[in-house]
């Protein structure tokens, strides 16, 4: 069945932000939120999250505790290390070794030890990601996902979401013509029907 989004609206006191947005989000697809900033891709998301109200429309095919979430902030627990900060949205039986060679995939082994306030802005993204993936969603959405990551690290995260997807639905809020070729999604340019 997918995703089905109709009729969605959301304004903020008299700016229309979301008008009337609908949107078919089928199981398996990958998909870039493609529009100019302030149009609403991060109010999008938040709706489908549940993080804010709707004025009008409807959600079909997922609940908001279904979606993983990378956020535009990174949301981390600066104190823990990269693993204990995936271990926090990881089923029971996630070993430690297993989310620490998962991590290993973007991230330098040395750095697993660290609490996470030592590592760079490039490096916490990617902590976030990571966080994301392991999340046990039926969707996952990604808020600027490579925001801070020169093009190796880039390509090795693109690689890195594809494997860990699952065929589950991506949404991917980005600015970049070339990360949305290299992540293969389908382009929603919001506003354009
Ligand atoms: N809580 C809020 N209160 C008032 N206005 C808001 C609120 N959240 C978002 N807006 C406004 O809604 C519009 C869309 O914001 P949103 O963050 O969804 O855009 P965006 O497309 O994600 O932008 P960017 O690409 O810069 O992240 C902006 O004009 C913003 O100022």
């Amino acid at each position: 069945m997918g995703v089905e989004i109709d009729g969605l609206c959301k304004a903020f006191g008299g700016h229309r932000v979301l008008r009337s947005l609908d949107l078919r989000l089928a199981d398996d697809g990958i998909y870039c939120l493609m529009a100019p900033s302030g149009t609403g891709k991060t109010t999008l998301l938040r709706i489908m999250l549940g993080l804010e109200t709707k004025d009008a429309g409807t959600i079909r095919g997922i609940k908001p505790g279904e979606i993983a979430a990378m956020f535009q902030e990174n949301r981390l627990c600066e104190q823990l290390t990269p693993v204990e900060n995936v271990a926090l949205v990881c089923p029971g039986r996630a070993s430690r070794a297993a989310i620490r060679s998962n991590l290993e995939l973007i991230l330098p082994a040395d750095c697993m030890e660290q609490p996470v306030s030592e590592l760079s802005g490039g490096m916490k993204r990617r902590v976030a990601l990571a966080r994301a993936m392991n999340y046990p969603g039926k969707m996952i959405l990604l808020d600027e996902p490579f925001t801070g990551l020169d093009k190796e690290t880039k390509q090795r995260v693109i690689a890195y979401i594809l494997s860990m997807r699952n065929r589950r639905i991506v949404l991917a809020a980005t600015h970049g013509e070339e990360d949305a070729a290299l992540l293969g999604g389908k382009k929603i340019i919001l506003g354009e029907g």
